[in-house]
């Protein structure tokens, strides 16, 4: 069976790698506070067009050279990821809050602790309940990967106990079992005060086309991040 995708390795250095990471860095977090400001100015009209006519100049400068579509994982020689365009924790993409993630291999789980600003709105100052969903899904792979036993979200059911408040924000993550391919991962939200806000369960399988790639090469399974 054909993978549905690959990860492509570059010959990187570890100062090109720090270079890149604070290039590339300071470009996204100037981009998410401008995402944000754009949503919450109030200044008059001919100054949003003015900055409207600049951040079209922006884009003109940024997209003459570009890559063709998604940017993928690219792994580099000297071991480091780069899952940039990653819509939770991508270094490069603005969209990403962007949450950073902490594995614990040990116990097989995962944790973060984030902000979810005014962007990620859906009832009234309350987080939307698919973008919950979207950070529990990172966080939940990163726990079954964290076990040893990764794979793709099969299911991912949700109790949303309470609404979240937009603001600071932490979740937790953890292998609650493994049969075979299957690990059952559980967790859960909570808002600043501390209150579980989201309770889930998530089941993750090892796709048929890594199993066979793993029979083939006796390698350890991959890691979907
Ligand atoms: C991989 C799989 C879920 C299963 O494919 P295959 O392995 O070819 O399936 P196969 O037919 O060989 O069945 C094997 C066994 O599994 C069972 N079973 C099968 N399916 C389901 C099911 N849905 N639910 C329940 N059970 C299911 C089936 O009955 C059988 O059980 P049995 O042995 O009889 O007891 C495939 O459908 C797929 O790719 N879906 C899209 C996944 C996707 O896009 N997810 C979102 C992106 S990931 C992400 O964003 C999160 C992330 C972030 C960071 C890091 C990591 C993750």
């Amino acid at each position: 069976m054909t993978p549905p995708f690959e990860y492509r390795t570059v010959d990187m250095t570890d100062e090109e790698f720090a270079e890149e990471q604070a290039v590339y860095g300071g470009l996204t977090e100037a981009l998410r506070r401008l995402n944000e400001v754009s949503l919450r100015t109030t200044m008059p009209h001919d100054v949003i067009l003015e900055a409207t006519r600049k951040v079209e100049e922006l884009s003109e400068l940024l997209s003459a050279e570009m890559i063709p579509g998604n940017f993928g994982v690219v792994v580099t020689t000297s071991g480091h990821v780069r899952g940039y365009g990653n819509t939770v924790v991508g270094m490069r993409n603005a969209i990403a809050p962007p949450l950073k993630i902490v594995q614990d291999h040990v116990k097989g789980g995962a944790s973060s602790e984030f902000f979810l600003n005014a962007l990620y709105e859906g009832p009234p100052g309350k987080v939307h309940g698919g973008v919950l969903a979207l950070v529990l899904d990172q966080i939940f792979g990163e726990a079954a990967a964290a076990g040893g036993t990764p794979g793709m979200t099969g299911t991912l059911t949700l109790r949303y106990r309470q609404p979240t408040p937009l603001g600071a924000c932490s979740a937790e993550a953890w292998v609650d079992s493994t049969a075979g391919i299957k690990t059952i991962v559980k967790g859960a939200l909570k808002d600043a005060e501390g209150n579980v806000t989201v309770e889930a369960e998530g089941l993750f399988i090892l796709p048929r086309w890594a199993r066979e790639q793993l029979a083939a090469s006796g390698e350890t399974p991959p890691q979907y991040e």
